[in-house]
């Protein structure tokens, strides 16, 4: 929804040993993907552990617009009758996607083959993010876009009535736009290509697989090739999501941080284009240990045991970004408490999230009384014994940014304020009550 409700201002205080099993939410990622696949589909897909923060509400929505019948039984438990491909019914509203990027650049992808019109809108951050890097592949299919000034929402996408396959080498490290040419080549007759220099969180090309599509994917000399073939019959699956690494990433952190903490983080994804957090967090000297190792839903997952101990400041390996993107936030507020500095380098595409995550980290860490150093693609923050805090901090309508400084509040001298947590509803709506139940001195102002 892009009506931003009231600001819920949230403050962060030094909080006793972070101790117990922290349950996270389903994947943000692969909950997007098994409601749109779900659409596409005939039949019925049974999804288990669905995210429902606001993000894939949204999604679950826009699917009813496009024709699919969208069902909630229980807690995580939903149901997608499927339209089929080339099937979605022209909606008779403006799609809104809120604050979500992945949901609005997969549907712009799975409506933009159909031969269908439909228009798009999303809430004051997601309006002021880039859609050209969607709508340029999209316009070889035949597809037609327009939208503000800069490639902007809201936009009208008319969609290919006869779409012809492609090649696309995408420019820069975006699942979200292979992801879109993929669902795209879904309703081309034919082969459609897709090339990607970095590998990116793969769960498209897995979950197109799981649903009956044919997909090869090569590692060549010119990058990783995916090669799609054209009007499958996608049929309906039953999807087990795991939790997600991305919001699994607070707690971990902030028992890293917080004194004396031992925690349970159970069945979390160890997906590879997903688990540089972890590997991350091991170079700097953390006790992260990945206890039963498994696979769940067609995912490799683990129960992470986290224990407190002090780290020590790295050189992220920029190689790295792509598989822990979202988690530079909280890995920057971890930073300003470990000892030494740690540089984050070839982290550009965090200047287009939901806010500028380099400004806002930046920004905020310094409020907070923490040196760092920025550039166009890179961050450095000096790590320091004690953070001051003390400070009230901007979140920019971004939830990671509002959980990365909630969870550094627990370690900071003096108490630190966001100014407004309510995005957290986004991805993580259960922020709140998890990390309390872990021992977080985390409350709302004025309440
Ligand atoms: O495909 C996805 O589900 C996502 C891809 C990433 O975005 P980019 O594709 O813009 O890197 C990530 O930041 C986002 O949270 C989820
Ligand atoms: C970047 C993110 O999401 P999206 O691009 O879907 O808005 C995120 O969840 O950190």
């Amino acid at each position: 929804m892009s009506g931003h409700g009231p600001a819920i201002p949230m403050t962060a205080r030094k909080s006793g040993p972070l101790q117990g099993v922290a349950e996270v939410p389903g994947d943000k990622s692969i909950s997007h993907r098994a409601l749109i696949l779900g659409a596409l589909s005939v039949g019925e897909t049974r999804i288990s552990g669905l995210l429902e923060g606001q993000d894939v509400l949204d999604t679950a929505s826009a699917m009813r617009a496009f024709g699919a019948e969208v069902t909630q039984h229980g807690p995580g438990e939903w149901t997608v009758h499927g339209v089929g491909i080339g099937g979605f019914a022209e909606p008779d509203r403006v799609i809104d996607c809120g604050n979500s990027g992945t949901g609005v650049r997969l549907i712009m992808g799975a409506m933009a083959t159909t031969g269908i019109t439909a228009s798009f809108t999303g809430d004051a951050s997601l309006v002021k993010r880039p859609m050209g890097r969607v709508t340029d592949p999209l316009a070889l299919f035949g597809t037609q876009a327009v939208g503000r000034e800069g490639g902007r929402l809201p936009m009208t996408v008319v969609g290919a009535a006869q779409p012809v396959p492609v090649r696309y080498r995408v420019p820069m490290p975006s699942a979200q736009v292979k992801s879109a040419v993929l669902l795209a080549g879904l309703n081309a007759p034919g082969q459609t290509l897709v090339i990607e220099g970095e590998p990116t969180r793969d769960h498209t090309e897995r979950m197109l697989r799981g649903f009956g599509a044919e997909l090869t994917v090569e590692d060549t000399d010119e990058g990783r090739v995916i090669t799609l073939t054209g009007q499958p019959e996608l049929n309906g699956q039953d999807v087990a999501v795991p939790r997600d690494p991305s919001s699994a990433a607070f707690p971990v952190c902030a028992a890293l941080m917080v004194q004396d903490s031992n925690i349970l983080v159970p069945g979390v994804s160890q997906n590879p284009t997903r688990n540089g957090i972890f590997l991350t967090l091991q170079d700097m000297g953390a006790d992260l240990v990945m206890e039963n190792p498994r696979e769940e839903g067609g995912e490799p997952v683990a129960d992470l045991r986290v224990r407190f101990g002090a780290l020590k400041g790295i050189h992220v390996p920029p190689e790295r970004a792509a598989s822990m993107i979202d988690e530079y936030p909280v890995l920057a507020a971890l930073a300003a408490t470990a000892e030494g500095v740690t540089v984050m380098t070839g982290i550009k595409e965090l200047r287009v999230k939901e806010s500028d995550r380099i400004d806002a980290m930046a920004r905020g860490l310094e409020a907070c009384g923490v040196r760092v150093e920025e550039t166009e693609d890179s961050l450095t923050v000096y790590g320091m014994a004690k953070v001051p805090g003390g400070a009230t901090v901007a979140s920019h309508l971004d939830h990671r940014i509002a959980m990365a400084f909630l969870c550094l509040g627990m370690v900071s001298a003096k108490p630190i304020t966001v100014d407004d947590a309510s995005p957290i509803a986004t991805s993580f709506p259960v922020f709140e009550p998890l990390m309390t139940g872990l021992g977080a001195q985390i409350t709302r102002v004025n309440s």
